[in-house]
């Protein structure tokens, strides 16, 4: 009632002012304007969206996951080696944080030598471990703190140590099991071909292991902010990386079996993000299309990573999404196109060892066809993270 009284006394002063076709034009533009204004905020169309989805994908287990996607998530602090690490290791035990890593290559240690009589008896699921000719298959030397299970106490941001670099890299944890899984070994070529903002890109240097790191994305900002933290975390005279910003659709042209190991952490839906940030969201109505083609962009860059694998070589597919069109159907479709396309042949590599590894930090989806995921649970609020791990066998 009261609006539609200002409306009035709006309208006759601008007609003592202006005549008819002014308020005629006021009012279309009102209206138009009116008529775009979302209905929607994208964060409550990701929630819907999910709600139809992964209803289906995941049953009974979807409402704990849907509660945690909404709650707060938990971190790691990655342990920069370049810095004052063993301080930084000091003073994070201190906070009661673990090393999920360090504590995973012990238990590999007590498979390797289980007749030690003080090394109590490994639970069954734990005899697929690595044979102990091979103690630690996966990429070496790198260090992450978790506050453990039901522990939601956060870290404090990272400082910068006496050698002028920061201490630690703070992280989804489950970020740098794709990393761990892509097992990068002593002189390495290796390729991050989606690298920005550049936390994996971070980790495959903490490694110590690559000879030569390309690390490229496709948006000059993010390679900009990629460039920021190998800054801040890594010293000058460490000059083995080479970032670039290309689109890394190209990379099969560009360099065609060059690398070792290929990382392939593709844009998605990000999950999380979508349903609780409305900037940059995914699910604005304005970017209905490149969600709908996220799918074909990931094949894509995923075929280029492989085609950029040297034969023999692994590549490591990754997304932060629970979506299996994004998943499992981009693989099985990466895999065909290769096949069928260039002659070559791919084969999915199994990570079961690897999730038993793991499984007391993080919540894996137990029924995952290729690859592993990780679910956010409120017990251990980390992920999505799909892994998948390839070898390019000619
Ligand atoms: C999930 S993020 C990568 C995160 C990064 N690996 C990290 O750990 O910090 C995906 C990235 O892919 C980049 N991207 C999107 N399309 C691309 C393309 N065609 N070629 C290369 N990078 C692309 C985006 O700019 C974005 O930075």
């Amino acid at each position: 009632m009261e609006a539609s009284l200002r409306l009035m006394v709006g309208a006759r002063r601008l007609l003592r002012r202006s005549g008819p076709g002014l308020i005629l034009r006021r009012l279309r533009h009102k209206k138009k304007w009116a008529s775009t204004e979302p209905k929607f905020s994208s964060t409550r169309l990701a929630l819907q969206n999910f709600d139809m989805n992964y209803k289906v994908q995941f049953g009974d287990l979807w409402p704990s996951i849907r509660v945690s996607l909404l709650s707060e998530q938990k971190y790691g602090a990655l342990v920069n080696n370049f810095s004052t690490w063993d301080k930084t290791a000091y003073e994070l035990e201190q906070l009661k944080a673990k090393d999920f890593v360090l504590e995973a290559q012990r238990r590999v240690q007590e498979k390797a030598f289980p007749e030690d009589p003080s090394t109590p008896a490994l639970p069954p699921e734990l005899e697929t471990l690595p044979s102990p000719r091979a103690p630690w298959p996966y990429s070496p030397n790198l260090h992450c703190y978790t506050f453990t299970r039901g522990d939601i106490s956060r870290f404090h941001p990272a400082r910068v140590s006496s050698l002028g670099l920061l201490d630690y890299y703070l992280m989804d944890a489950s970020s740098l099991l794709p990393v761990l899984a892509l097992g990068v070994q002593p002189g390495d070529t290796v390729l991050d071909l989606c690298a920005g903002p550049g936390g994996k890109t971070l980790a495959l240097l903490l490694t110590g292991c690559c000879r030569h790191l390309a690390a490229n994305d496709i948006s000059t900002s993010r390679t900009r902010r990629l460039k920021q933290v190998l800054h801040s975390y890594v010293p000058q005279d460490v000059s083995q990386v080479r970032v670039t910003s290309q689109d890394g659709r190209k990379w099969g042209d560009l360099e065609r079996s060059t690398y070792d190991r290929v990382l392939v952490d593709v844009p998605c839906t990000t999950d999380r993000h979508s349903v609780l940030e409305e900037d940059n969201n995914i699910f604005k109505r304005s970017r209905k299309v490149e969600r709908q083609m996220m799918p074909m962009l990931q094949v894509q860059l995923l075929v280029a990573g492989l085609l950029a694998t040297k034969p023999g070589g692994v590549a490591v597919y990754s997304t932060c999404t629970l979506s299996h069109l994004q998943n499992e159907y981009v693989v099985g479709g990466a895999i065909d196109i290769l096949a069928n396309q260039y002659q070559i042949d791919a084969q999915v590599e199994e990570l079961s060892s690897f999730r038993h590894l793991f499984q007391d930090t993080f919540s894996f989806f137990p029924s995952c066809p290729l690859g592993e995921l990780v679910l956010p649970v409120l017990w251990a609020n980390f992920g999505p993270m799909y892994f998948c791990r390839l070898r390019r066998l000619t």
